[in-house]
């Protein structure tokens, strides 16, 4: 049975877009897997680590036949082949692959969290996921993606977040 994953992209060097566009070519070459709708493209103000670009982000609803370990692994190579080096937490990459929901599946794996665990508090990934499926519901604690994104807004404005 395929599950509906959501993924989300990021990028803040080099062309954004572009790598962009090519980690979706990708994603689409997995095997059992296709892309079954896209967010539009967000310019958003770096979280965490302020010191550095903008990024573009978006995130992806896929259908997959892959297990949640291969499907981060595949992701992980993907991010490799692209030309991703340093692993600094929070720091600029060429391309960022997260995995946000699998299913309906809670996974506390050591190198996999399902839900993503910073999801919550991310406007770059909120925004976008709630522009591809608005009735989305936390597999974990039944929050639904509005009220969250509404709280986060009411906490920090969306001045640090534009479609492009
Ligand atoms: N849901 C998930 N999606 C992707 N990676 C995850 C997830 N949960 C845990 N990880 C682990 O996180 C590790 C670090 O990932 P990465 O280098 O992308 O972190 P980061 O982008 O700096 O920070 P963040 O995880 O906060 O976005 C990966 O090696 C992976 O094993
Ligand atoms: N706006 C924005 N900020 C970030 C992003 C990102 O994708 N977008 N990714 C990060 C690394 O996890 C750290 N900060």
């Amino acid at each position: 049975m395929k599950k509906r994953v959501y993924i989300g992209l990021g990028s803040n060097c080099g062309l954004k877009q572009e790598n962009l566009a090519v980690a979706r070519n990708k994603i689409t070459e997995l095997e059992g897997t296709r892309i079954v709708k896209s967010s539009s493209l967000y310019l958003t103000a770096p979280w965490g680590r302020t010191e550095q670009e903008d990024f573009i982000n978006q995130v992806i609803e896929i259908k997959t036949a892959l297990e949640p370990l291969a499907l981060l692994q595949d992701l992980q190579e993907i991010e490799i082949k692209m030309g991703r080096q340093r692993q600094e937490k929070w720091g600029p990459r060429i391309i960022d692959l997260d995995i946000l929901l699998f299913g309906d599946e809670v996974l506390d794996f050591p190198e996999l969290k399902v839900p993503h665990p910073l999801m919550r508090q991310r406007l770059f990934v909120l925004v976008p996921l709630q522009e591809v499926n608005a009735e989305l519901i936390f597999p974990d604690d039944g929050a639904k993606i509005k009220e969250v994104l509404i709280s986060v807004l009411a906490r920090e404005g969306n001045k640090k977040i534009k479609r492009v």
